[in-house]
């Protein structure tokens, strides 16, 4: 069996960036011009032994219990079509269950149309007095998406262009996700199709991700691996107490690849694995166009302005083709 390399990824400090914004704004461009990976360390307010907590609570009730909040998908009897939670699905290489929920807008929001799915009110596992799990998991989408924006300053400062350049896109209604994972491990003999080299099982197969930036909780857990620019797989080492930071394709494609969506994978590690990513989105009119810099230094080619919401929406459906994001409907504006 072939070894595997290990990787340490790049760190980005939030205590350092409060002292030495400079440092660590340059840190994070060049990071994101090359490995397109970081650990974000020392971010105040995430509560990793809560989002644990969380994960144990809800993947280990019964399956009854979760189909009152699966999406339409899996569940006709529900109307939510694009958040909630999401079963293991036999037949796919991609072996996973989650719960994904979005801050909700304003009921009267004259900005929002009322057919547009992604800004759906999120659904919640009915509380057993265990934990404060709707609570909890809306104070750590606030803390995530403000670490986001914290981080989107430093990569404006460090490309030498408005502090807040980026940070408008997410105001007031982002499209992000929060989710919450659970990998339980391949039992008996794995099929074929979840057989990668070196005797290796796919827990996720390789992607890059299509938001704008996510935001990982791994806990103590080895698995995710990312592609080096010498076109080989790396283990990413473990880092408990930090984030894991990429970016998607949304960020990559808007400052014309400069910045990179790394492709990246999971490994089946052979006993279950909880992971908690936070996927920063725009909002849905958000201009994600393609030459984005050129709005400031003039120079390339000229901005063309394009929505987020539309061009994502073509991406997970006929690009990427994500199985479970096939059956959503069109949105009109
Ligand atoms: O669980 C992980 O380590 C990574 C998950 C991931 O890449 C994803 O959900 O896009
Ligand atoms: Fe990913």
């Amino acid at each position: 069996m072939a070894s595997v390399e290990f990787t340490d990824l790049p760190i980005i400090d939030f205590a350092k960036a409060k002292t030495d914004r400079d440092e660590q704004a340059k840190k994070i461009v060049s990071v994101l011009e090359s490995v397109g990976f970081a650990f974000i360390d020392n971010v105040q307010g995430i509560d990793y032994k809560g989002l644990w907590d969380c994960c144990q609570w809800l993947f280990a009730k019964p399956i009854d219990f979760k189909r009152k909040i699966m999406r339409k998908h899996w569940n006709s009897e529900n109307s939510n079509i694009y958040r909630g939670y999401f079963p293991v699905v036999p037949g796919q290489p991609s072996r996973q269950e989650a719960f994904e929920f979005a801050r909700d807008v304003k009921d009267d929001d004259p900005t929002i149309s009322k057919t547009n799915w992604f800004y759906e009110k999120s659904i919640w596992p009915e509380e057993d007095g265990a934990l404060p799990f709707k609570e909890f998991m809306q104070g750590q989408y606030e803390i995530m998406h403000e670490t986001c924006m914290e981080l989107l300053r430093l990569c404006a400062i460090g490309l030498g262009i408005p502090e807040e350049s980026f940070t408008d896109l997410f105001n007031p209604n982002p499209c992000s996700t929060f989710r919450i994972m659970h990998y339980p491990p391949w039992e008996g003999q794995p099929p074929e199709y979840a057989k990668l080299e070196d005797d290796k099982l796919i827990a996720i197969p390789e992607h890059t991700d299509s938001d704008f930036m996510t935001l990982l909780t791994a806990f103590h857990y080895g698995g995710l691996e990312i592609m080096q620019a010498n076109g080989k797989w790396a283990a990413v080492k473990t880092r408990p107490g930090s984030l894991v930071m990429n970016i998607g394709d949304t960020f990559s494609r808007m400052l014309g690849g400069r910045f990179k969506a790394t492709r990246h994978r999971v490994i089946d590690i052979g006993e279950d694995r909880y992971s908690v990513p936070f996927f920063l989105s725009p909002k849905f009119h958000g201009d994600i166009g393609v030459n984005f810099l050129s709005q400031y230094t003039q120079e390339g080619h000229s901005h063309v302005p394009e929505r987020f919401g539309p061009w994502v929406l073509h991406t997970m459906k006929h690009k990427k083709k994500y199985f479970e994001y096939t059956d959503l409907p069109e949105i009109e504006n």
